[in-house]
């Protein structure tokens, strides 16, 4: 009999071959004690630069580095026993090369435990992609809005709503598809271009406004429980957390301003003395 808790991490190629079957579920973590709330409910947990934004304050993930996503890998792996974990390869991290790219992936792997990368970009990366995965380094591919080229793209909007940029995006999910990605994140693109993607490559597509028509969809953690101050119009918020927080945080403060908190209920009494 197996020593091992009767639970095993989802694999990458598991992934893959979810394709037109059960809907891949997905959601981002930075931290453990989400990560665990979220093991036994998603497929897939993605350490997403999207970190740099929601946890620091960033205005762009252009700024995050390795070590940040290995800090918040290392807590999310740490965190979980089931879910397949996929970490962000950060802006300048991986571009210049696939041997900087394999570098990059191999460190984050090692340090994290993770299962998987993901990197931003189709035709310009297919070479890396199939580089990497060549080597035993499983990646996501990730085309649409890609955030971080933010600097070149000049904003956050939707991509391929018209026909000359839905061939191009078209193009670049053939490519990493080509290049061995075991899925590819579709982000903020129009229905019928993620309806033909999804179609026509092999791994599954997963959709963050990427319509319905994906093989599984992810979401920004913070952003589906209220937690974020403005959120993306593909955002469905299932909580409010932000208003329940701050109500919390205002009762508590209340209490200790009027000395109500803490109670007999939460004071330590001196021990009895010992009898001798
Ligand atoms: N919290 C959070 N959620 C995300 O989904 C997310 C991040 N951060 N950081 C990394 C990228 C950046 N993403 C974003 C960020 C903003 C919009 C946004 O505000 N879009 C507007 C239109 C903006 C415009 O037209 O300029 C929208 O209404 O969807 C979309 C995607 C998606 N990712
Ligand atoms: C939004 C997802 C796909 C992502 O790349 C991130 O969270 O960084
Ligand atoms: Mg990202």
């Amino acid at each position: 009999m197996s020593i091992q808790a009767d639970v095993r991490r989802i694999t990458a190629p598991e992934i893959r071959a979810r394709k037109g079957g059960d809907p891949i579920v997905s959601l981002t973590s930075y931290h453990a004690h989400t990560a665990q709330l979220l093991d036994r409910h998603v497929d897939v947990i993605l350490v997403g630069d999207s970190l740099g934004m929601v946890m620091h304050g960033l205005e762009t993930t252009v700024p995050v580095t390795v070590e940040m996503m290995i800090v918040h890998g290392r807590a999310v792996v740490r965190g979980t026993r089931r879910a397949l974990i996929t970490v962000d390869l950060p802006f300048g991290s991986y571009e210049a090369s696939p041997v900087e790219a394999f570098h990059t992936a191999t460190r984050v792997l090692k340090e994290t435990g993770a299962g998987a990368v993901k990197l931003e970009g189709g035709r310009r990366m297919a070479e890396t992609v199939r580089f990497l995965v060549d080597r035993g380094i499983p990646v996501m591919g990730h085309v649409g809005l890609t955030p971080q080229a933010i600097n070149t793209l000049g904003s956050f909007k939707a991509r391929g709503r018209d026909d000359a940029e839905a061939s191009e995006i078209l193009d670049d999910a053939r490519a990493v598809a080509q290049a061995g990605a075991f899925s590819i994140v579709l982000e903020a693109i129009a229905e019928p271009l993620a309806r033909r993607i999804t179609e026509e490559v092999a791994p599954p597509t997963i959709g963050i406004g990427g319509s319905p028509a994906c093989d599984g969809q992810i979401l920004v953690l913070e952003d589906m429980l209220g937690l974020g101050a403005r959120v993306p119009k593909f955002v469905k918020k299932y909580a409010e957390l932000g208003p329940a927080i701050e109500d919390a945080v205002a009762r508590y403060a209340e209490e200790v301003r009027a000395r109500t908190f803490p109670g007999p209920e939460h004071t330590y009494a001196p021990r009895a003395p010992k009898a001798s």
